[in-house]
């Protein structure tokens, strides 16, 4: 990032027009600010001079291609010194902007005259300051930095300032007229050109900011227990047949529990025992055995051409294919005797299990990059691309917050070069600061605390936390995960599944769900926040065709959630969240507008959720609507219409609606308004 410049100011300076607090720029440009392609950013910042002269602002926005495309700012505070402008960054790569602002002459003079020449103060003196200005513009024409044909009008209105027969208003009338106001506006006269910039801005493809995401265990979708066998494990195979229903949902991603051998040494039996049965399949995460390490392929889940396969299915059905990698060995992993360097053994030759405090997990190894990082990077860049090669698009990395920020920086920016298309998901269930910095070296998406956050007011805290967050880290909503299982979802049952899924589905633009969900598995191991009979240790075959036909399935919701989110760009958004207050304290509101431009359809695009945050109660509230938030004119006598896109219900409101919602039946509202121009 270069320091403000100008050619009169010290270096580094604040330059002849200062420019504060220029917005996207993370850690003073220490880090690349990013978007995904087409979404709607603001550029904006506090530019500001000394007395009363008009100036102006300008964003210069340079694209991969070295392409410029110069955006105005306006003043969105009049009187105050802040100027913004919506951008929308058009294609995948590395982009910067710089901010300029200028002092605008004409603006300054045109204003003079609209005071003094009606006053008939100082009419040949206004005139004659009018017809520099004007000179100028026509000089920029002379030197080639201004098109010919700004040439005409802008003659036309010299020769009428010069003309002193005339009287004084029609002397100015032309300078002041529209068609040169435009012109001028389009490509100001501007003095004191004052820089800061240029800032990095990395434009990812838009499934990094927007997806619907259900993660399974392959070794489930089609696991049998044979009374002679025991129990027989699902294959790629009998997995793949799993997607239709998955894409009938209206998933985008099909994600993969790591699907390598597993170890058996130290091996965890069912309920997370370090006791297993024969027959116990062991924990996914504890990859590597004889059979091969992160690149092999678990010999019960089938072959290489077996995962292709799955991989070709996936992308019929419209579906990604996400795979966990969880850098870490089981004792078996052919990488603890090849590669003793790459873990630390303690003073008495042993190898400290991982842990994950205060989670312990004694069947695996973690990596150590202190003695051969080299070594080490190469070989999870290898097994990386061996995937990639082999179709994978998504990674949803484990644990990354127990490596190395710095691996992480070089490994995302060695990816962004050569597999731009590759968005990786953090699973980093740890402090704010872990989380955030690894979206800042790259990142594209991370898991949240959203799964812990349940009333209203936190979820408003921290959906705001997430917006001021946006320009480096994405948010991955989950109701549940394979490890997470909270009090709120034990406690609720099918009211709490039907109503975290709404909110996740509706608050950010990723969210996911863990396979069972539908079917509302909500029964905790005694003392853990886990599942029961957690699939980690066990296969679990499901009946999702009985459960529809009984009636008992969230498939329906879900699919409806999905359905609704592609319909409507706004629910793709995250930055564009506004809230609107309640009167009750457990009701939320919130909604997501696009213009008709932002949102790519041609037409404006307004989603209003009302949505219970508690399982075991009904409410009966007012809520106050921000007009302006919805697309609506608040000066208008306001009544829309506004349909439910759960229901199909329509309703005509008022800026003050009186909602009821009930847990059981409606936990909430998802609602599209009805502009008036549709209707
Ligand atoms: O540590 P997290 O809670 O974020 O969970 C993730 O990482 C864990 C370690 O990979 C993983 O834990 C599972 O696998 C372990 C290794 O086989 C095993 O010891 C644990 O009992 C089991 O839960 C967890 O699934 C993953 O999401």
């Amino acid at each position: 990032m270069s320091p403000t410049t100008d050619r009169t100011g010290l270096e580094g300076g604040v330059g002849r027009i200062p420019i504060m607090d220029v917005q996207p720029v993370v850690d003073g440009g220490r880090f690349p600010a990013s978007c995904v392609e087409g979404e709607t950013i603001t550029v904006g910042a506090n530019a500001f001079r000394e007395g009363h002269d008009a100036m102006g602002v300008h964003a210069v926005l340079l694209g991969p291609d070295g392409a410029e495309q110069r955006v105005p700012l306006a003043s969105v505070n009049p009187g105050l010194d802040l100027w913004e402008a919506e951008v929308r960054p058009d294609r995948i790569g590395h982009w910067s902007f710089r901010v300029e602002a200028f002092s605008a002459p004409y603006e300054s003079w045109a204003h003079t005259a609209e005071v003094k020449i009606p006053a008939g103060i100082d009419v040949d003196l206004v005139c004659a300051e009018g017809a520099k200005v004007l000179a100028r513009v026509l000089t920029e024409v002379e030197d080639g930095t201004r098109p010919r044909t700004d040439a005409p009008v802008v003659q036309a209105a010299l020769d009428s300032l010069r003309a002193p027969g005339l009287p004084a208003a029609a002397r100015v009338a032309p300078a002041l007229a529209a068609d040169l106001r435009a012109l001028l506006a389009l490509r100001p006269l501007r003095e004191g050109v004052t820089v800061a910039g240029p800032y990095r801005l990395i434009v990812h493809r838009r499934r990094a900011l927007y997806g619907s995401w259900y993660e399974f265990f392959p070794r489930s979708e089609g696991a049998r227990f044979d009374p002679e066998q025991g129990w027989v494990s699902g294959t790629l195979r009998t997995a793949a047949r799993s997607l239709e229903r998955i894409a009938r949902m209206g998933f985008d991603v099909a994600y993969l529990t790591p699907i390598h051998p597993i170890g058996t040494t130290f091996r965890k039996g069912r309920n997370n025992t370090l006791d297993p049965r024969p027959g116990d399949p062991g924990s996914p995460y504890a990859i590597g055995s004889p059979d091969g390490g992160h690149e092999a392929i678990h010999p019960d889940l089938g072959t290489l051409e077996d995962f292709d396969t799955f991989v070709g299915r996936a992308r019929e059905l419209g579906l990604e294919v996400a795979l966990d990698i969880a850098l870490q060995c089981s004792p078996d992993h052919p990488w603890v005797r090849e590669h003793p360097e790459w873990f630390t053994v303690r003073a008495d030759g042993t190898i400290a299990y991982a842990e994950n405090p205060p989670k312990k997990y004694q069947d695996i190894y973690p990596l150590s990059f202190e003695s051969d990082y080299e070594g080490l990077y190469a070989a999870i860049r290898d097994l990386l691309e061996h995937w990639v090669a082999h179709g994978v698009t998504l990674f949803r990395i484990d644990n990354p917050h127990t490596k190395p920020v710095r691996f992480w920086e070089e490994l995302l920016a060695e990816f962004d070069e050569k597999h731009p298309e590759v968005v990786f998901l953090a699973e980093a269930f740890t402090r704010p600061t872990m989380m955030h910095t690894l979206g800042k070296v790259g990142y594209h998406q991370s898991y949240t605390y959203f799964t812990w956050r349940e009333t209203a007011a936190d979820l408003r805290e921290y959906l705001e936390e997430l917006v001021e967050a946006a320009p480096y880290m994405r948010p991955s909503f989950w109701p549940t995960t394979h490890d997470i299982l909270t009090p709120f979802m034990t406690s609720g049952g099918r009211r709490a599944f039907a109503l975290r899924a709404i909110l996740a589905a509706t608050l950010v633009p990723t969210w996911g769900i863990y396979s069972g969900y539908e079917l509302v598995e909500d029964v905790p191991r005694p003392g853990a926040q886990e599942q029961i009979d957690n699939e980690k240790y066990e296969y679990r075959p499901r009946d999702f065709t009985g459960a529809l036909t009984d009636g008992t399935s969230l498939e329906p919701l879900l699919s409806d959630l999905n359905r609704i989110r592609r319909e409507h760009p706004a629910l793709q958004t995250l930055r564009t969240i506004r809230f609107h207050e309640t009167d009750d304290e457990q009701v939320l509101a919130f909604s997501k507008h696009l213009d008709a431009a932002a949102s790519g359809t041609g037409a404006l695009d307004t989603v209003l959720v009302i949505s219970l945050t508690a399982h075991d109660r009904d409410a009966w509230t007012t809520v106050h609507l921000d007009l302006l938030a919805l697309g609506l004119d608040p000066e208008e006598p306001v009544a829309f219409e506004v349909e439910d896109l759960l229901t199909g219900e329509r309703f005509t409101w008022g800026p003050d609606p009186y909602v009821i919602l009930s847990a059981t039946d409606r936990p909430a509202h998802v609602l599209r308004i009805i502009h008036p121009e549709e209707s």
